[in-house]
């Protein structure tokens, strides 16, 4: 399972994890995130709740570090969050919007790709292929090309793509949508065994089952209901 630990011989601190503080952004001339705070440490879950177009999306963006700040403060294990920072990416993987894919790679392939951009050799990035696709159910789908698959199936897809990476940091936006509720339970035990392994996830979401079956602190944007 890929999650990586701090680098060896270093304790965990108490800067591990994501720390957010009074972050605001401003686009337009208008407040797109109130200034919002939040923590999670190593091995907890936090559920960003709130209405439509409160800011959780925008909320994400800005720990993964593609957001400018209007005001205030992203560390993600001591490091300010900059996608321009290797060593960020290093520790953060992120599902925001659909990743991009190539038309003429299969699933396996994509996913092998992706491994071997972090480092593993090409069996052991086919094994981690053929290890996030058995976790995430969708053994039916590996050879096929992603625009062969539904729109449920595109999802558990793109979920193994965030997976199949080394990482720290989980970066997840309503990672329950378009699934049925088998799969959304799949989806909760992926992620509850992540949490166990000691990564962080940090995740926008609609669904109380699966703030409920992780556990998590939520931390809520926005005043509707
Ligand atoms: N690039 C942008 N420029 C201007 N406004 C933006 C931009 N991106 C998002 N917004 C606005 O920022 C606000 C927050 O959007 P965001 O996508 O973060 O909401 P959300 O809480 O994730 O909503 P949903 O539950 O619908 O996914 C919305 O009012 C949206 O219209």
């Amino acid at each position: 399972m890929k999650v990586d630990t701090p680098a060896p011989g270093r304790p965990l601190t108490a800067s591990d994890g994501v720390t957010v503080e009074q972050v605001r952004l401003a686009r337009l001339g208008e407040t797109i995130l109130p200034p919002t705070s939040l923590r999670a440490g190593p091995g907890e879950a936090v559920a960003i709740t709130g209405p439509n177009g409160a800011g959780k999306t925008t909320l994400l963006r800005a720990i993964a570090g593609i957001e400018r700040l209007d005001s205030g403060s992203v560390v993600v294990d001591g490091i300010r969050a900059d996608e321009r920072s290797a060593e960020f990416r290093r520790a953060v993987a992120s599902l925001i919007g659909r990743p991009s894919t190539a038309r003429d790679l299969t699933v396996h392939e994509h996913l092998a790709i992706v491994a071997m951009t972090w480092g593993a050799a090409r069996d052991e990035a086919a094994a981690a292929a053929d290890g996030v696709i058995d976790e995430c159910a969708i053994t039916e789908l590996r050879q096929r090309f992603l625009h062969e698959v539904s729109s449920g199936q595109a999802q558990l897809i793109h979920l193994a793509l965030t997976l199949v990476r080394p990482f720290r940091i989980l970066l997840l936006d309503e990672p329950e949508q378009r699934l049925d509720g088998a799969r959304r339970d799949r989806v909760a035990e992926i992620l509850a065994a992540r949490l166990h392994a000691g990564a962080t996830v940090v995740y926008a979401t609609h669904s109380a089952a699966l703030i409920e079956a992780l556990g998590s602190r939520t931390a809520r944007i926005g005043n509707a209901a």
